[in-house]
């Protein structure tokens, strides 16, 4: 898709995609090194000043020093304030103390700690004279650059197997008053020598903002590798015989099969188109931001949550649909489907949600203050139009269900803060509700990207191409309306027969994609070092490989095995 007529500048992302590519090729369950160009290089990209940019960011891009990201503790992980790590503030020798003071406050989780980092950028509590300034970025080395030894001071270990991330050395980390000098505070946003609270407490926060925006590419790219082996592999696969007379059928000819598959090659476009989208924003941002211009942080932040959220669970899901959909060999390690899903399904845990900005713009539509572009739909009246069948019109419909959403949801918290319940308990108790308003807010948003970003670039490519990418769009929209029938029906003015005409539009474009289903997988562009599957192969020799990989399991190093003579003999016998 990347491929296809893009004139903007996307070199960030593809140098992460391919990357990425890469290191999947080598590493198959995660990379050690993840962190290093996820978090540790963009955070002293970030928050690092000049002068330890030079210190330290070429030394990491040449790989010189390896590094990770901790902030996660055993004890908190959502609520960050709580975080109990502690860098105190020595004015004589001029250093910072790093301290765990309890056991909860070992880092826990970040990616390459426990073997492959030796420097770490760690999250700390501020402590200066007493006062605590809140959590700020410390760069500390944990390991001898030449020993790899930890540091006097440092607790560092491994925290032991994981649903995936094999590859990945997630760590612990504690501080026994461990010294570091002043300098080792990042200090882009604290310039004047002297610590002063950030002018917007959100900077700090500027790493994760990054991250969430990649997430979206992540999980993108993780349904396309999904999608890619199962495609293929329905296109080998033969079984039953629906016409008594006739040749077992591909998998693939299955009305239920595609339903279950096409709609992950669309999802992969939407969440790829978005992605790319939401990347421009992203670096208009970090200008506006070098500027000092701080308006569209609470845009791209809401944004950036919504759709990390949005993405991560819809990619996991067709992940888990893909690996049904082959049978029982997609329940195979060589298929490489249950790694895919581990790595999707950890997205939806490493970052929060948050639907603070989308009630505060609700309450600024109501109130008639301008809205960003992306919420701007929110400020319109609602009106009582048809129902209309167009993409045009069911992305009209998404807003819809969004601003009545947020409307209840919002109506919802105030009667609960009426009826004389805190803040806090009116939130609580609407929550469920304001979820579900953010979820749709990002259903609006994709579905209208999706569309717009394709109207775009349709114009550079090929009138055949065109037509299947539209075809993807259609799809992805109708199978959102009919996954999103109650909302619909609630908000959206839908009504039976448009149901019904949906239906069966829906099953002719099943029908329509059939013919170019391997095709659009192939175009995915996946090496198959990449993809790493014995069911998903280029040349699709999936039954070989399926006996190649079985072959080299140590089970099959001897024909009996040494627990044969060991214990099954003994019990078989009567001699246990
Ligand atoms: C594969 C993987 C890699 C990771 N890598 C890193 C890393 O490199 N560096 C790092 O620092 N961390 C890392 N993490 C940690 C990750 O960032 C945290 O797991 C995540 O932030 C969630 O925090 P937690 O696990 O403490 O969950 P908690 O905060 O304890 O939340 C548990 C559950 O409680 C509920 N909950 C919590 N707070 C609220 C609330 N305010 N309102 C409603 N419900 C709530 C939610 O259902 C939530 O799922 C990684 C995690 C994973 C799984």
């Amino acid at each position: 898709m990347k491929k296809i007529g893009y004139s903007r500048n996307f070199e960030d992302v593809h140098k992460s995609s391919f990357r990425e590519s890469v290191h999947t090729g080598i590493f198959k369950d995660g990379s050690p090194f993840m962190l290093q160009y996820s978090m540790f290089i963009p955070t002293l990209q970030g928050m690092a000043d000049e002068e330890q940019k030079r210190r330290w960011l070429n030394r990491a891009m040449n790989f010189e020093i390896i590094g990770t990201y901790a902030q996660t503790e055993l004890g908190h992980g959502t609520f960050i304030r709580g975080l109990e790590t502690q860098a105190i503030y020595n004015e004589k020798t001029e250093e910072f103390i790093l301290h765990s003071p309890t056991l909860t406050a070992y880092k826990w989780w970040p990616g390459g700690l426990a073997h492959t980092a030796n420097y770490c950028i760690v999250m700390a509590q501020l402590i200066i004279k007493g006062k605590n300034h809140g959590m700020q970025p410390f760069i500390v080395q944990i390991r001898d650059e030449e020993t790899h030894m930890p540091l006097p001071g440092i607790k560092v270990g491994e925290i032991g197997p994981k649903l995936t991330f094999s590859g990945v050395n997630n760590g612990f980390l504690g501080f026994e008053h461990v010294r570091i000098p002043r300098e080792n505070m990042l200090m882009k946003y604290n310039q004047d020598g002297t610590f002063k609270s950030n002018p917007n407490s959100k900077l700090t926060y500027g790493t994760m903002v990054y991250v969430r925006v990649t997430i979206v590419f992540g999980a993108a790219t993780q349904l396309a590798r999904a999608v890619t082996i199962a495609v293929r592999y329905s296109a080998v696969r033969r079984q039953s015989r629906p016409k008594p007379n006739e040749p077992e059928p591909q998998i693939l000819d299955y009305a239920t099969q595609q339903h279950k598959l096409f709609i992950g090659i669309a999802t992969s476009h939407a969440y790829t188109l978005l992605a790319y989208w939401l990347w421009d924003i992203y670096t208009s941002f970090k200008k506006d931001l070098e500027s000092g211009n701080l308006d569209r942080l609470p845009e791209l932040h809401s944004l950036a949550c919504v759709l990390k959220v949005v993405s991560s669970k819809d990619c996991t899901r067709l992940v888990e649909q893909c690996r049904m959909s082959c049978g029982g060999h997609g329940f195979m390690m060589s298929s490489s489907l249950p790694q895919i899903y581990g790595l999707a399904t950890a997205a939806c845990t490493y970052e929060g949600e948050n639907t603070v900005s989308l009630v505060k713009a609700l309450d600024q539509a109501t109130k008639g203050k301008p809205l960003s572009p992306t919420m701007a739909y929110l400020g319109e009246r609602s009106v009582t139009t048809k129902w209309e069948n167009s993409v045009d019109g069911i992305v009209k419909s998404f807003q819809k269900v969004s601003i009545g959403k947020l409307r209840a949801a919002v109506s919802s918290l105030k009667q609960y803060e009426r009826s004389g319940l805190s803040p806090e308990d009116a939130w609580n108790k609407s929550s469920v509700q304001l979820i579900s308003a953010a979820e749709a807010h990002g259903r609006a948003v994709v579905m209208s990207v999706y569309k717009s970003e394709t109207d775009k670039y349709a114009s550079t490519v090929s009138a055949g191409l065109k037509t299947v990418l539209y075809q993807l769009v259609e799809l992805y929209a109708i199978y959102m309306v009919l996954q999103k029938m109650g909302d619909m029906l609630l908000y959206g003015n839908l009504t039976e027969a448009d149901v019904t005409v949906l239906q069966r539009r829906y099953e002719e474009l099943l029908e329509l994609l059939r013919p170019n289903a391997v095709g659009l997988v192939d175009a995915f562009d996946f090496r198959d070092e990449v993809l790493s599957s014995t069911l998903g192969s280029y040349d699709g020799f999936a039954y070989e490989r399926l006996m190649e990989e079985a072959m080299k399991s140590p089970l099959n190093a001897e024909p009996v095995n040494q627990s044969f003579e060991k214990y099954m003999k003994p019990l078989m016998k009567g001699k246990l």
